[in-house]
């Protein structure tokens, strides 16, 4: 059976408008053009895992896989408006993803980015998010903090921050309570639970508590802006990684993530590419015993950048079709490889990072040289 990704998060509707410039507060300006389209980082995510473990469907071939990866969405969507069905769910399903687990939430609206674009500002854009569904439907009740855990349980979580930060917490508590079950059963790697990939954007206000990331976060992928959100102030970052002191502000990152458990911490740099740091972190991590190691990996060669919008979220899923891969190639192998020295792992997994980065940059690159968010997601053969 293929791998399964569940991306657990937001699913918007963009509303853009192109203006020539801001209206000033009390004017009104006509807009030069306006469209609609998918959107909301978890439903971006999903889309990229799709499309990014498949070759782009044909009029003559639908789907070109056999056994392509899988992936599922789950989230919340407004019963008062016919977003879902018109805009949203068409698109995540030609992207390969199975809607089965959005609900639908009858007295609310579904998520809404008002976008402006200002044409005079150089493609500069104002967003006004309200969240709708994705808040109400998507509180930390019950049904949604066992989401990431429900049959059948996938291979990789992905989670982002436009859903209730203590939804994310909850998720994030009860899959490191059954990994820790599972561990004292003597479960170990893969067998003891999914990988979760977290990618906390919007950054919430002050991070998250320290508890989650301990067999709760495997791998955090972070932009510049959010790694600076997530990590305390300096003076209490220090008390807890004391020979950060004097480190580059990502390797005062990556320590204090290592520190607090987490086993992968990827930085993106935007056009500059992207730096990671991997640590053994127990038995989801590199292999027991592995030293840390880091790289900074160039951004991949773009013709001529058009819209950055949806980069973050196409390295995103590249990475976690990698990780979904990883996971299928250890299950294969089973034993196999178990033998080798620390040495021997440790170049084998420098590799694999390193592999994913480039895939991943390359992906976000195709990504950057086309219009529009969801609709520039490349699938795996454009690559
Ligand atoms: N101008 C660019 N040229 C080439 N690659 C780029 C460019 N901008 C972004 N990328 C690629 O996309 C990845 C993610 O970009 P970035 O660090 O800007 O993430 P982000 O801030 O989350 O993006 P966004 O919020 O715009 O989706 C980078 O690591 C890089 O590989």
């Amino acid at each position: 059976m293929a791998p399964l990704i569940r991306v657990i998060g937001s699913l918007n509707a963009d509303m853009v408008s192109v203006t020539p410039r801001f209206p000033d507060p009390g004017e009104t300006i006509t807009a030069s053009s306006y469209f609609t389209s998918a959107g909301g980082k978890g439903a971006n995510q999903a889309v990229a895992c799709g499309r990014l473990s498949r070759a782009k469907p044909t009029a003559t071939s639908p789907s070109t896989e056999k056994d392509p990866v899988r992936v599922e969405m789950v989230g919340a969507v407004g019963g008062l408006d016919g977003q879902f069905q018109a805009l949203l769910k068409p698109t995540l399903e030609k992207s390969g993803v199975d809607v089965s687990r959005v609900r639908t939430i009858h007295n609310a609206y579904t998520g809404v980015a008002v976008i402006i674009v200002d044409t005079s500002a150089g493609g500069e854009n104002r967003i006004f998010f309200s969240p709708g569904a994705n808040y109400t439907g998507m509180q930390p009740i019950p049904e949604i903090l066992g989401a990431g855990l429900a049959a059948p349980v996938p291979d990789v979580i992905v989670m982002q921050g436009e859903i209730p930060v203590e939804t994310v917490i909850g998720i994030l508590r009860n899959i490191k309570a059954w990994k820790e079950e599972n561990r004292a059963k003597g479960q170990k790697g893969i067998e003891a639970g999914p990988e979760v990939v977290l990618n906390p954007a919007p950054a919430p206000p002050g991070g998250l508590p320290d508890d989650v990331y301990d067999g709760g976060v495997d791998h955090l992928i972070l932009n510049e802006t959010e790694a600076e959100l997530m990590i305390p102030p300096t003076e209490q970052l220090l008390r807890t990684v004391p020979d950060a002191e004097g480190q580059s502000d990502r390797e005062k990152v990556a320590r204090y993530f290592h520190k607090i458990g987490v086993t992968y911490i990827i930085i993106t740099l935007g056009a500059k590419g992207v730096w990671y740091s991997a640590a053994d972190s127990g038995s989801s991590g590199p292999a027991d015993g592995v030293t840390r190691f880091t790289n900074e990996i160039p951004a991949s060669k773009v013709e001529k950048v058009v819209d950055t919008t949806a980069a973050g979220d196409t390295f995103v899923g590249a990475y976690c079709v990698e990780v979904a891969r990883w996971r299928e190639r250890r299950r294969a192998a089973g034993k196999a490889g178990q033998d080798l020295s620390i040495e021997e792992r440790v170049e084998r997994y420098q590799k694999m990072m390193d592999n994913t980065m480039k895939w991943a940059t390359k992906a976000s690159a195709r990504c950057v040289e086309r219009q529009g968010a969801m609709g520039s997601i490349p699938f795996e053969d454009e690559i």
